[in-house]
């Protein structure tokens, strides 16, 4: 039978990638889907924006939200220092299987809990059944419609405290107007764009940063 585009990229990071080598993960897929095949990781240009705003929250628990195959996961993991976590939500589960071998691969898998799911019926049980109190940073790279609801979840449940991260991919390409609007005109969040573009391609997208002022 036909092997799925996630496939094909584990099968590259277990080919080239140095085991419990992080960067080297990355690096392999980065040329993977630049030479072989493109697919939807935030990527290298996004990705060092993501690497500056994880190095500068110096976060102790983060959620990601949307892991497809762990890419922005194991970036995110690896600057992560030994006592953080990071959550990552999966409802696809043909791509958390494959996230879970590039993360285990990647050697973070210490600092990873993936859990299957959607964002919308996980979001609720964050405090009751994974002990979290409040998110340093937030990484939204799930459906696009799914950006504006899922903050307000955030806030409802009493997961954003003053001074938590929300850090967006794609709102420009594919796009999250809503999110967008909401985030730039509310007075609860200061927001900041960082201009790139879709990953491994020349088109302009970007990400949004925005601070929950309480
Ligand atoms: C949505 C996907 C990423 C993953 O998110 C999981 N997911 C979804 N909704 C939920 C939930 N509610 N809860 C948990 N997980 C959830 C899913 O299964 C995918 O694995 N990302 C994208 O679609 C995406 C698309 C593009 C893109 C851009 C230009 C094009 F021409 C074509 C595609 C670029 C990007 O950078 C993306 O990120
Ligand atoms: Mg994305």
């Amino acid at each position: 039978t036909q092997s799925t585009r996630p496939q094909r990229l584990l099968g590259a990071v277990q080919k080239k990638a140095t085991r419990g080598n992080p960067r080297s993960v990355i690096q392999t897929i980065d040329q993977f889907c630049r030479q072989r095949e493109w697919a939807m990781n935030v990527g290298d240009e996004k990705g060092c924006i993501l690497d500056s705003v994880v190095t500068e929250t110096n976060p102790t628990t983060v959620l990601e939200l949307g892991t497809y195959c762990g890419y922005s996961t194991v970036r995110i993991a690896s600057l992560l220092p030994p006592q953080a976590r990071l959550i990552t939500l999966e409802f696809n589960p043909d791509f958390a299987r494959i996230a879970r071998q590039v993360i285990t691969w990647a050697g973070v898998q210490d600092k990873v809990e993936l859990v299957e799911g959607a964002s919308g019926d996980l979001i609720p049980k964050m405090k009751a059944q994974f002990g979290v109190n409040t998110f340093d940073l937030v990484f939204l790279d799930h459906w696009k419609d799914r950006y504006l609801p899922d903050t307000k979840l955030m806030e409802e449940c009493g997961l954003l405290k003053k001074g938590s991260i929300l850090l967006a991919d794609n709102v420009i390409c594919p796009g999250t107007p809503d999110y967008l609007e909401y985030v730039r005109n509310s007075p609860r969040y200061q927001s900041q764009y960082f201009k790139s573009h879709l990953e491994y391609t020349k088109v302009e997208d970007g990400l949004e940063k925005s601070v929950f002022l309480g």
